[in-house]
Parts: structure tokens; sequence; C-alpha cells
């Protein structure tokens, strides 16, 4: 099979729901975020602090590429669409599906969450502007969006399975 791409903000469930659709189809499971944790050697909060963002996009464009692009399952993270390139390369690869949250869901389940180098307390204002600027940027690069605000992680599989289907 080809593999399936899970796109969407920061919080939308692409790590955990990548997980559980791989356990399902019974196919290997990638996050780019942990993928660029091994391969610097550094936590994302490192690497944002010592090097940049920019020199995280870097590391983000070179990894979704060097990913297997079949038999996998694949979460990105939730700025790979800022890239037109990246978009572009997902376009191509059709199986994208675009995990759609509330901004009030995603900011409930990472209050506790201090991971995320865009999200911190005193990023808060800003969340809402970059939440808002990314939106058509998902949307455009598929046509495959679930809304997982108020979804368990099996229904959200279930409504992947189905629309690969289609
Ligand atoms: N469908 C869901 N319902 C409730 N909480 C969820 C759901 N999916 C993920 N979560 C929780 O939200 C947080 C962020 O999930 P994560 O998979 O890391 O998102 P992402 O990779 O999109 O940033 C985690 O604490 C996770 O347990
Ligand atoms: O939205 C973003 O710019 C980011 C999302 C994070 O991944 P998740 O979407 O898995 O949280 C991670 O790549 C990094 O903190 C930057
Ligand atoms: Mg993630």
């Amino acid at each position: 099979m080809r593999a399936i791409y899970l796109i969407g903000f920061m919080g939308a469930g692409k790590t955990t729901v990548s997980q559980e659709l791989a356990r399902r189809l019974n196919v290997a499971v990638y996050d780019t975020d942990e993928e660029i944790v091994k391969r610097t050697g550094m936590s994302i909060n490192e690497i944002f602090a010592a090097e940049g963002e920019e020199k995280f996009r870097h590391y983000e464009a070179e990894v979704l590429r060097s990913l297997p692009s079949t038999n996998a399952v694949i979460a990105t993270g939730g700025g790979i669409v800022g890239r037109t390139g990246n978009r572009l390369f997902l376009k191509g690869k059709r199986n994208v599906v675009y995990l759609h949250a509330e901004l009030e869901s995603i900011l409930a389940r990472l209050k506790e969450d201090n991971s995320r180098p865009l999200l911190k307390q005193d990023k808060m204002k800003t969340a809402k502007a970059l939440y808002e600027s990314r939106l058509p940027l998902y949307r455009e690069t598929t046509e495959f969006e679930i809304d997982t605000s108020v979804k368990t992680v099996q229904q959200i599989v279930d409504d992947i399975i189905q629309c690969m289907k289609k």
C-alpha cells in the first residue's frame, strides 16, 4: 500500500493516531519529529533553542523525503505545510489525511505539555493566529479531512480507513 501521511495542527492527534492506524493496518509507523530527534540527538525544544526554527524546518523537509513511501503510516509535525515544497511533495503522495481539531480542544489537550516550542504559555496569544494561518495550508494539501475534536482514537482510525477506500 502507499504510505498514509497525517497532517494537522499541534495536538490534533497525528502521533497518537498514527500508531493505532499502523497497528490496525499492520504496517510500519514513523513520526517526522521522532526521526529528527533520533538523527540529531536533540529534543525539539533543544533544536529550536540552539539552532532555530529554520534549521528545524530543514531537518523536517529532509526527513519527510527520506521516509518509506509504501507500507507505512507517517505522522508529520504541524508546521510541515509551511514550506511550499513540502506541500507539493505531499500532494504528489495523494494518501494524505488532514486531522482537524478545534483550537479549544487543542489547547485543552496540550495545556500541561511543554514539548512544543511554538505552543508554550507565553505563545498563547500567537497560537490563534498560527492556527488560522495554517488552516488553508492543510486544506489545500488534501481533500481528506477528519475532525478529531470529539472523537476517540479508534473512531478516527476507522474514519481514515474508510476515507482511504474512496
Ligand atoms: N482523539 C483524541 N481525544 C483526546 N485526546 C487526544 C486525542 N488524540 C490525541 N489526544 C491527546 O492529545 C495530545 C496530543 O496528541 P499528539 O498525538 O501528540 O498530537 P500531534 O502529534 O498532532 O501534536 C496527547 O496528550 C494525546 O494523548
Ligand atoms: O506546528 C509546529 O510548528 C510544530 C509541531 C510539532 O509537532 P506536532 O504537530 O506533532 O505537535 C513539532 O514538529 C514542532 O514542535 C513544531
Ligand atoms: Mg506529533
